[in-house]
């Protein structure tokens, strides 16, 4: 089997094929692809990995030490989280089954009872250069607040999110409008920095 570790050569990391991006989430795939564009080479896996219960970026690392392993190459994935201020941060990493149970008007009523509505977008990416390697993390947070649901229904709870100082909900901006100030594009612009700084190289040498 190929070399699946990252290797250092000179002051350079030498990686042993492209980052593979995992997720079964098409919506989340086609995000990242607008932001990135052709700034990081990334290809995709569609696998939906088990998530851990616990501190978002705990969740996020051991999705990235999974998919590595699952990968045996270098892997980025991201555990994105809505987190609403008057429950503390929840329902946060479990967002997603709270919105396929109660949907956008549930996640609304949650918080009758709270004169506080907001809320903050979250996304937690994470790197794994290999199936041994310290996932490295990187968070972007976007604050907002939760409405009732405005524009387009064709990404969980974008329309239900009405990021601070915008009187549109991430459903009812344009897509580069929510790229600029969303939680995963101020993340993925740390991903960025992180590729522009360490300056990996790929192995093409089929040898190895
Ligand atoms: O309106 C939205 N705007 C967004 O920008 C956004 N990003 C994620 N999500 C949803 O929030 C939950 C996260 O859970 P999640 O991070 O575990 O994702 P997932 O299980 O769908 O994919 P993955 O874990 O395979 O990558 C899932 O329901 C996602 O659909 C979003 N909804
Ligand atoms: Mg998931």
């Amino acid at each position: 089997m190929a070399a699946a570790a990252a290797r250092t050569v000179g002051s350079g990391v030498v990686l042993p094929r492209s980052v593979t991006f995992v997720t079964g989430n098409a919506k989340k795939l086609e995000e990242v692809r607008a932001i990135l564009g052709q700034s990081i080479p990334f290809q995709s896996l569609k696998l939906d990995l088990p998530e851990l219960q616990g501190e978002p970026e705990d969740i996020s690392k051991e999705k990235a030490r999974i998919a590595a392993k699952e990968v045996n190459g270098p892997v980025l994935v991201e555990d994105t989280c809505l987190c609403f201020n008057a429950l503390k941060g929840l329902p946060g990493p479990y967002i997603k089954w709270f919105l396929q149970k109660i949907g956008h008007e549930g996640l609304n009523n949650l918080l009758m009872a709270y004169e506080d509505k907001t809320a903050y977008a979250m996304c937690i990416f994470s790197l794994a250069l290999g199936p041994n390697a310290e996932p490295m993390t990187f968070i972007g947070k976007t604050q907002g607040r939760i409405v009732p649901a405005r524009g387009p229904n064709d990404f969980g709870w974008d329309p239900i999110f009405q990021p601070h100082g915008y009187d549109q909900t991430y459903a009812e901006m344009p897509k580069e409008e929510k790229h600029k100030i969303s939680h995963r594009g101020k993340a993925l612009e740390l991903v960025k920095l992180h590729f522009a700084e360490a300056r990996y190289t790929f192995q093409t040498d089929s040898t190895t």
